[in-house]
């Protein structure tokens, strides 16, 4: 996959007058030019393949937004470089613009007062699109996020879960190498979630285009991030696999084992330890580390009559939690 993001020791300061309590506070801090400096981003470098789909993650404030707004070209970096399809995105905004969607949970790119349709179609001449191509495309992306019960309705009055779908399509519609994605499920029911989580598949996995998601939500991550770049406090975390994350913290597995033969209380084993029994289940724990799941479920298998056994899945949402709380204290 050729590059189709570059990033290279990119870092952003803001300043901002310190200003100090006190009656005379905002004229002496006026006049001693005392300035605060918070670095956002702290030189980080990463790549994003053409046609991938990344998760790019990290506690609030560690500077997701700060980034994707270098990479969308709304802020300029206080230095380090960024390529985006080839081009310096704060250097030829309009341009960028074309290769770029972006959709942003908090807030709308639609027309407040319009209907969903009139703002596609704001949309479709605005990109000068061939009709029929839009047409197409519309009908499409319709399918897909159920649009027809509220496309007429003006945005204003759509739903949460209604606005995130029209606002994806929006970014969709003239069909750009590349979308960004803030939060796109949060605040969402499940419903929604999954249409939306099926909609950014299918553009990706279908279409070739190359996602980048913020989100909190592991879910997302899970169903939908083969890869993540993980930063906190504006340095770079982790960059990498997300199985081989899971591989790197995951310390300990569960297996659950259902029986009706025996008193599930009296299972024992020398590669795990029984964390929890009743009658019909136990909960058995090991390190992954030290004994292949294999192994586990072999020695069990073998010894009891069990009915059903499963090995449970680690979970992101520890892992990342175990990750931030490990990050090291002078990251900044
Ligand atoms: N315009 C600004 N002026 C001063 N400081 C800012 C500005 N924008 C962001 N910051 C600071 O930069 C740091 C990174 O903020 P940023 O919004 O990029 O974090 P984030 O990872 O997107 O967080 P969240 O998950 O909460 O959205 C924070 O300490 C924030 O307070």
């Amino acid at each position: 996959m050729p590059p189709i993001i570059e990033v290279s020791d990119l870092t952003k300061e803001f300043t901002r007058p310190d200003v100090r309590p006190g009656r005379f506070a905002g004229t002496r801090s006026l006049f001693t030019r005392a300035r605060k400096v918070t670095t956002a981003v702290d030189g980080i470098s990463f790549q994003i393949g053409e046609g991938e789909l990344i998760g790019f993650l990290g506690p609030n404030g560690a500077g997701k937004s700060t980034t994707i707004k270098m990479l969308t070209g709304i802020l300029v970096p206080t230095s380090g470089t960024v390529t985006v399809a080839g081009q310096v995105p704060w250097r030829d905004r309009r341009r960028n613009a074309r290769s770029i969607g972006a959709v942003f949970g908090q807030r709308t790119q639609l027309w407040y007062d319009l209907p969903l349709r009139d703002s596609f179609e704001i949309i479709r001449d605005l990109y000068s699109m061939d009709p029929a191509t839009y047409r197409t495309r519309l009908g499409e992306f319709t399918e897909i996020l159920d649009l027809d019960e509220f496309i007429d309705t003006p945005v204003r009055s759509l739903s949460l879960g209604q606005r995130m779908r029209g606002d994806l399509v929006a970014a969709m519609l003239y069909a750009p190498p590349i979308l960004y994605l803030d939060e796109p499920t949060v605040g969402l029911d499940v419903v929604a979630k999954g249409k939306i989580r099926e909609f950014v598949a299918e553009i990706n996995a279908g279409r070739r285009t190359t996602v980048i998601l913020t989100t909190h939500d592991m879910d997302d991550v899970e169903r939908l991030c083969r890869r993540v770049v993980i930063i906190d406090h504006g340095k770079i975390l982790y960059e990498g696999d997300v199985e081989m994350l899971k591989a790197q913290y995951v310390t300990s597995r569960d297996i659950v084992v259902h029986c009706t033969d025996f008193d599930a209380t009296t299972i024992t084993s020398p590669f795990a330890q029984v964390v929890s029994a009743d009658a019909f289940k136990a909960t058995l724990r090991f390190d992954p580390e030290r004994t292949a799941v294999p192994k586990v479920v072999h020695d069990l298998t073998s010894r009891y009559p069990i009915t059903d056994l499963s090995v449970l899945e680690p979970d992101l949402e520890d892992v990342i939690r175990q990750l931030y709380t490990e990050r090291t204290p002078n990251a900044r």
